[in-house]
């Protein structure tokens, strides 16, 4: 539920993953800001100074000072609040995250699109095959939103 009042939007991330290199965090989710980019009038700016952004990021173990702990490797493996929550996301730093396109470990971009899905204000989707289907699916070579997802944030933003 909820919008950001403006189409420009910064990001941040606090925390990197331990087991992934920063650089290729970096380029995940800028990848997964830049893919709703294109079905919506938003832009996503990185803010690299310590000066707050619109959505902080940050990688977190167990209890991390919200009422969500999480949950060790599989389970949960990430989650995000609305903007009128701030629209903060947190992943689960116990998960073994990858840029690759793995069976086994847990694929950054993926996951990135799905929460920002709800940093942006979607909820989950019924549709099987829609990114904000509540569950992983696996990555695939060619990402593709399902249009229940494109007729979302275009509800929203227009
Ligand atoms: C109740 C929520 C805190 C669950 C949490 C979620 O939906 N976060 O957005 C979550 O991590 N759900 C897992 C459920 C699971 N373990 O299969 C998930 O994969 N959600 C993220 C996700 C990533 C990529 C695609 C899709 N469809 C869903
Ligand atoms: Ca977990
Ligand atoms: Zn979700």
């Amino acid at each position: 539920g909820s919008k950001w009042p403006e189409l420009k939007i910064t990001y941040r991330i606090t925390k990197y993953p331990s087991g992934l290199k920063k650089s290729k965090t970096d380029k995940d989710v800028k990848k997964a800001f830049d893919a709703w980019s294109e079905v919506s009038p938003l832009s996503f700016v990185q803010k690299t100074s310590r000066k707050q952004a619109d959505i902080e990021i940050s990688f977190e173990s167990g209890d991390h000072g919200d009422e969500d702990p999480f949950d060790g490797p599989g389970g949960i493996l990430a989650h995000a609040y609305f903007p009128a929550d701030g629209g903060d996301v947190h992943f689960d730093d116990d998960e073994i995250w990858t840029v690759k396109i793995s069976s086994q470990n847990i694929n950054l971009f993926r996951v990135a699109v799905h929460e920002f899905g709800h940093s942006l204000g979607l909820e989950h989707s019924k549709v099987r095959g829609a990114v904000m289907y509540p569950f992983y699916t696996g990555a695939d070579s060619d990402f593709q939103f399902h249009p229940d997802d494109i007729n979302g944030i275009q509800t929203i933003y227009g």
